[in-house]
């Protein structure tokens, strides 16, 4: 339950692959040829400006969207992510912005959320807690205790159960949706080293962002889309600023897609 794919080889072929990925709204093109990939042990950030299409993609990749084109392939094998609960059984975790936890629930209960154990028709709560705090010791998530409600919690503390919240269904791929927006500095911090702790799982990370300091901080890689389409991938370890902005904002030499 704690274990999620111990890849140490980076080398190893992506975990998630996206290639010419279209999404139409009736008139409106919010993804058009896109590619996409993520591997094992890989923070993969996600950036764009507004509208530039992130959402549709994460969405896409959660199973809450159907595109209107395109292949998608989970270890090498090309899948239909048809529904929220297919991509739970591909190994794809996401935390979208709302965290979809209940505040008057604690640590554990939020972690089960829906999908609690039963033994002889009882809720399983001593396993459910082992389970929880395995899960939290994984990640050194620094939560008072598992039984304290949410409404207790801060908002980095909450984004920590919420990512908890992933490990439980033995991920591959975890896709976190602004998961630093309206964080203070410090939770913000705690959260990007989080994200690391998922990487050192053995995990594919992708993290969606306006916040360009915690993408270069955090990224292994940066894939930039602009007006829905591929427009700059970069190494997050040299990465400057100013081409993340570029990027993003088509000045000269980034304007066309695929850069
Ligand atoms: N359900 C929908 N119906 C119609 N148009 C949509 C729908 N969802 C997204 N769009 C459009 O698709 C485009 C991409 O939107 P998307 O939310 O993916 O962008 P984003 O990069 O996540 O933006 P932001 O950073 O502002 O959240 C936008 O033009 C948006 O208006």
């Amino acid at each position: 339950m704690t274990s999620p794919i111990d890849t140490s080889d980076t080398t190893t072929g992506p975990v998630l692959s996206m290639h010419g990925i279209t999404k139409r709204f009736g008139a409106v093109e919010a993804l058009v040829d896109v590619t996409f990939e993520v591997r094992p042990r890989e923070v993969v950030g996600l950036i764009g400006d507004n509208a530039a299409g992130k959402s549709t993609l994460a969405k896409i990749i959660a199973g809450a969207l159907q595109p209107t084109a395109g292949l998608i392939e989970i270890d090498g094998a090309g899948v239909t992510i048809g529904s929220p609960s297919a991509a739970h059984r591909l190994g794809i975790a996401t935390v979208f912005q709302d965290l979809a936890l209940c505040e008057n629930l604690d640590v554990s209960a939020n972690l089960f959320l829906g999908r609690e154990l039963n033994a002889t028709g009882f809720l399983h709560e001593g396993r459910m807690a082992q389970l929880t705090r395995s899960v939290l010791r994984d990640l050194r998530a620094q939560i008072p205790s598992i039984h304290t409600p949410l409404h207790q919690l801060s908002g980095g503390q909450r984004q920590a159960v919420a990512i908890a919240r992933t490990l439980i269904g033995e991920p591959r791929l975890v896709v976190l949706d602004e998961p630093t927006a309206s964080l203070s500095v410090a939770q913000t911090a705690e959260v990007l080293t989080l994200i690391e702790r998922l990487r050192d799982l053995g995990l594919g990370v992708v993290f969606i962002s306006h916040n360009l300091t915690d993408i270069g901080a955090t990224c292994d890689r940066i894939e930039v889309l602009r007006h829905g389409r591929n427009n700059g991938s970069f190494a997050g370890s040299s990465v400057r600023q100013a081409d993340l902005i570029a990027a993003i904002t088509g000045a000269p030499g980034y304007g066309t897609a695929h850069s």
